[in-house]
């Protein structure tokens, strides 16, 4: 396959300063393009990196002294020719060499993803293994690199081959029978075959019924903070985000829009939004924000009740409505406390009352004080835990995107209509189409018109 394709030339390092930049080149021009700006007859052995200047091969001036790196296809990440320029990381060094390659005859600037569509065309990766790299170059804390690292590493992508095969397995049998009506099939093995695809679709519907952990790995922890004006809703959110990323004043209702930081609670990603103090108001803006607010809390993983000490433990009105078993109250201003049995910050209490839905909760209480920062501590441990118990897992690989559950889902119910007939030649069918879309999920059907959209994600130089 290589050989026929366009030669594609991209930073693949960083955009902007740095100590060293890595320039990329892959298709049939890329070695005898490197031999000259190497300015050299005789190509570079593959894998063995050469130290020496690098020139225009137009007009003999010398762009930098690069480290190149040659690999021969199909030993290459793409499987075709590569070649690695890498340059000294300075914005008219890169702008230099990526200009000169462009006036190269047969090079082009890469596409975004342009490098792991090729990989994945000459079957160097499927779809799930180049999706893993994708979220490995967006993982931003620990669990999420981990969770990236196995899918790149091929474990999702053997999970849904094997129930792919397998299906083709059972499915084969079928048709055998249909092909050879005669030849009586052995006794019980329409039973088995029951017993295979049944097992397949067990199994595929506890993939599925996972609550979305690897999803919300990828996106992130939701939580959203609520509560009437003026209880201390961005003065929290500057407390845990260190800085001051909202305006607090102590006037009700100065947060207006919806105000997101991003965390790292124990390794997990978490988004934290601040928003509008809950209250029917004459203000246009003012109202649009409270819709805001109302709207991310609907979505959020954890909603913190955030309430004035003095209104202890009186929670009403929107706030009341938006509460739900995924809430904590967060008494708040604890420093202006008196005795009473909250004035103890960290300490954990509850508050029973009603939910949104006017079913009776008991849910979690803290004190805190987001001026001093006392309870916070206690505040941050129990985040983490309940962060944890949202997206950890131990064992098999969680489904990590969207169109891998569309697909799984469409299979799971072509294999249910399959196992529901009687009728040989219809079953063959629904399973068949399980198997295609299994199949579409790491690539192994035709899925060109996938690609477009699922490399066009990937950034430049990937
Ligand atoms: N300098 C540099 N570092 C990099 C990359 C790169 O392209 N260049 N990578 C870019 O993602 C990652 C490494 N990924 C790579 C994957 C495959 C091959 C490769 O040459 N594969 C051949 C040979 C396999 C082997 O020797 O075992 C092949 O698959 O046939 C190279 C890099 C991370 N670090
Ligand atoms: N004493 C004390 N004052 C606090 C505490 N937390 C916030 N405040 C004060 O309470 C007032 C309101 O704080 P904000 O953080 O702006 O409140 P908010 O909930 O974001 O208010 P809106 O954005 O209007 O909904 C400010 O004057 C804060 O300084 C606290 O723990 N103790
Ligand atoms: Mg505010």
């Amino acid at each position: 396959m290589y050989g026929h394709s366009d030669t594609i030339f991209a930073l693949s390092s960083g955009a902007g300063r740095a100590g060293v930049a890595v320039i990329r080149l892959s298709g049939p021009r890329s070695l005898p393009v490197l031999c000259a700006l190497l300015g050299r007859q005789n190509p570079p052995k593959p894998r063995v990196a050469v130290y020496a200047p690098i020139a225009d091969p137009q007009n003999g001036e010398r762009l930098d002294d690069a480290i190149a790196l040659y690999f021969q296809a199909p030993a290459s990440f793409t499987g075709e020719d590569v070649v690695e320029l890498h340059v000294h990381g300075g914005r008219a060094v890169i702008e230099g060499v990526l200009e000169c390659l462009g006036r190269q005859p047969g090079l082009r600037l890469a596409e975004p993803g342009e490098y792991s569509r090729r990989a994945f065309q000459n079957g160097k990766m499927d779809l799930t293994e180049a999706e893993g790299i994708a979220d490995l170059i967006d993982a931003e804390t620990t669990a999420q690199r981990r969770q990236a690292v196995r899918q790149m590493a091929g474990e999702l992508g053997r999970l849904y081959e094997d129930w792919r095969l397998r299906l083709m397995r059972s499915l084969a049998h079928i048709e055998a029978d249909i092909d050879f009506p005669d030849e009586d099939l052995p006794d019980g093995i329409v039973a088995v075959l029951r017993d295979d695809l049944a097992r397949i679709g067990n199994e595929i519907g506890g993939h599925l019924a996972d609550n979305r952990r690897g999803e919300r790995l990828r996106e992130g922890f939701q939580i959203v903070i609520l509560g009437a004006p003026n209880a201390g809703k961005s003065s929290l959110l500057n407390r845990l985000a260190r800085r001051d990323a909202a305006i607090v004043s102590d006037i009700a209702g100065t947060t207006r829009d919806t105000i997101e930081i991003h965390l790292d609670l124990g390794g997990f990603p978490v988004t934290m939004v601040d928003t509008a103090g809950l209250r029917e108001s004459g203000d246009a803006i003012e109202t649009e924000g409270v819709r805001r607010a109302a709207q991310r809390a609907e979505n959020a993983d954890l909603k913190l009740v955030v309430i004035d000490r003095s209104d202890w433990p009186r929670i009403e009105g929107e706030a009341q409505r938006l509460i739900d078993q995924n809430t904590l109250i967060l008494v708040n201003k604890a420093d202006l406390g008196g005795d009473d049995d909250l004035s103890v910050v960290g300490e954990m209490a509850t508050w029973s009352g009603t939910d949104g839905q006017g079913n009776a909760v008991e849910l979690p209480v803290l004190a805190i004080s987001a001026m001093t920062g006392s309870g916070m501590e206690s505040l941050l441990q129990l985040l983490e835990t309940r962060v944890k118990e949202g997206l950890d897992f131990a064992g098999p690989v969680p489904l990590t995107r969207m169109r891998h559950r569309r697909a799984l889902e469409d299979a799971l119910g072509h294999l249910q209509r399959g196992l529901a007939t009687d009728i040989a030649e219809l079953a063959a069918e629904d399973i068949r189409l399980a198997v295609r879309e299994i199949g579409k999920i790491t690539g192994r059907v035709d899925v060109e018109d996938l690609l477009d959209i699922i490399f066009g994600d990937f950034c430049i130089g990937k």
